[in-house]
């Protein structure tokens, strides 16, 4: 290649053309100060080689929160790898996850998208995926300010609500087995569904369901688009164009339907303060020159710039719906395994509910803070099985972490499954333990405990996270504070299978089947 390259150059000068110096003068400073970069930049982090063209592509099947955390204890705390043409860092240590979600923070806070997840969001008008910047500083502050703050009632009076439902519908099944799974992820549904359109009509419900699912699955899918350059997409082997445009009308017509009739209902001034669902705190934003007046309640800052389209409104409720099911009915729901397969930890769990609140009503909001124990099980639950397994970012810049080069545009999936079993940060890092948790006053979720990082840290951890704490923790409080269980058919806590399956959250692999007997003293409604 080199050799053919100077011959290229000299016939270049001798066929004595009067550009031809330019030329040779140019290529070779190119290559001499390419030659001298690269000789200056630092290595790569350690990882798997890779095969020429296709990468590590190969290794496909080790991409999951368990594969990578093993090419961890292989190469260490940063691991590279290369995925056709894509860059791609793992990280999976405590301290790894320091470097690049505090110290870089401002080069890691970008987000990676496929090229589904760059369509189904309306090319990233969401939070979850927009590039750090100016938009997305003003989403997420409308998000921690109005969308998920502790003054928004709707959205706390929903998870209430429903979780009183749920208790509802066990009581009726008692004695029989529940799907707990089943039914966490209805109660979950049910919450976000009601906090962002204000409806509990199970009819709209329904149609909703089938467009989630299909999201899910085109966000989930392998796609051979996005490991090949961008000017070879519209090949599209798999087909996958179509289907996305399908699922994006589905979803266009179901939601244009609803910002119609809250449009129509802002207009006649029937939104309340109170009453209001997050659709019409966003529609305060719309940029149809109707803005602001209705429910617009927000602090001077945020009135100013903020204006919102459609495509927005519709991205940002599908970052709710996604954000706000699948990981607290995961939590919950291997919370209850978890507490299921050590008995004694349940019996802490119910003592603590038994001093606290007593027998003779169910748990209430302002009992929670009053629950240490409670909240060790949570933390507990959390840090073996942080609902989303891998937090996935992206590099704006070039950077260089811990002696290592990363280059802009890496995605880099911080391993935070990985990162809650590191067993040089915790003692017997596999076994459910609370109790731990009594001792470490430190180890919280503030984001500087990076040992513990299941809602991630930084400028890009979850801003729904106290609504996710409050929901798990009502939830699990309720039904181990108004039911005993035990496994049907016999089966005893140590047979309780406890294998998950990954993908963007890492849910249990066989749902949670129980059987509830009443424990109060009080009959439940
Ligand atoms: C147990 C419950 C929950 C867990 C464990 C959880 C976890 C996470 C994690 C790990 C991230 C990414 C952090 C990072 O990349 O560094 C995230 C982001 C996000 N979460 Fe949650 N979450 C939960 C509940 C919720 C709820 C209830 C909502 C909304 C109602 C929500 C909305 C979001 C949004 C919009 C983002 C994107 C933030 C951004 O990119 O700036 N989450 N969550």
């Amino acid at each position: 290649m080199g050799s053919n390259l100077v011959a290229f150059l000299e016939s270049l000068v001798k066929a004595s053309w009067p550009g031809s110096y330019v030329v040779v003068f140019a290529v070779s400073f190119f290559l001499v100060f390419g030659f001298l970069l690269r000789r200056r930049r630092p290595p790569l982090p350690p990882g798997p080689r890779p095969l020429p063209i296709i990468g590590n592509m190969g290794m496909m099947d080790k991409l999951t929160h368990r594969g990578l955390a093993e090419l961890g204890k292989e190469y260490g705390g940063l691991v590279y790898l290369r995925l056709g043409v894509l860059d791609n860092v793992a990280v999976t240590t405590p301290e790894m996850a320091r470097q690049v979600l505090q110290v870089h923070d401002n080069a890691f806070s970008n987000r990676p998208a496929t090229v589904a997840v760059q369509f189904l969001t309306y090319d990233r008008a969401d939070m979850a995926f927009a590039h750090y910047g100016p938009f997305w500083r003003q989403m997420r502050k409308l998000c921690v300010m109005k969308l998920f703050s502790r003054k928004r009632a709707e959205s706390w009076a929903s998870v209430r609500d429903e979780v009183d439902a749920m208790i509802a519908a066990v009581a009726a099944s008692s004695g029989r087995p529940v799907d707990i799974g089943e039914l966490v992820f209805g109660l979950t549904r049910n919450i976000t569904y009601r906090a962002a359109f204000g409806s509990r009509s199970s009819e709209g419900q329904e149609e909703f369901v089938t467009i989630l699912q299909e999201f899910s699955k085109l966000m989930g899918a392998f796609n051979v688009a996005d490991f090949i350059p961008a000017w070879l997409r519209w090949i599209d082997p798999q087909g996958f164009n179509k289907r996305l445009a399908k699922a994006r009308d589905s979803l266009d017509r179901f939601i244009d339907k609803i910002i119609d009739e809250h449009m129509v209902k802002r207009k006649e001034g029937r939104v309340e303060d109170h009453s209001a669902d997050m659709v019409d705190d966003l529609l305060a934003f719309l940029d149809d020159g109707q803005a602001a007046g209705g429910c617009n309640s927000f602090p001077d800052d945020l009135q100013v710039s903020l204006r919102l389209t459609r495509d927005n409104i519709k991205a940002m409720i599908m970052d709710v719906m996604f954000g706000g099911t699948e990981t607290v009915a995961s939590a919950i729901e291997w919370g209850m395994a978890e507490l299921m397969k050590r008995p004694e930890e349940m019996r802490k769990v119910q003592a603590e509910l038994t001093e606290t609140v007593g027998l003779d009503r169910k748990v209430n909001e302002g009992d929670l803070e009053k629950l240490p124990y409670l909240r060790c099980a949570s933390k507990e639950t959390l840090r073996l099985h942080p609902p989303i397994p891998l937090l996935l970012h992206e590099t704006a810049e070039d950077s260089v972490v811990s002696g290592y080069y990363v280059p802009a545009g890496c995605r880099v999936s911080v391993n935070a499954w990985a990162i809650g079993r590191d067993p040089s940060a915790w003692p017997d890092p596999d076994a459910f333990d609370p109790g731990r948790f009594s001792k470490d006053g430190a180890a919280d979720f503030k984001g500087n405990f990076f040992e513990l990082i299941p809602f991630g840290s930084g400028r890009r951890s979850c801003p729904g996270m106290q609504l996710g704490l409050y929901a798990l923790e009502l939830a699990v409080a309720q039904l181990c504070h108004c039911f005993d269980w035990v496994l049907p058919d016999g089966m005893k806590p140590a047979d309780l299978d406890m294998s998950d399956v990954f993908g963007l959250t890492a849910p249990r692999a066989h749902r949670l089947v129980a059987v509830p007997t009443p424990r109060l003293r009080v009959p439940l409604p």
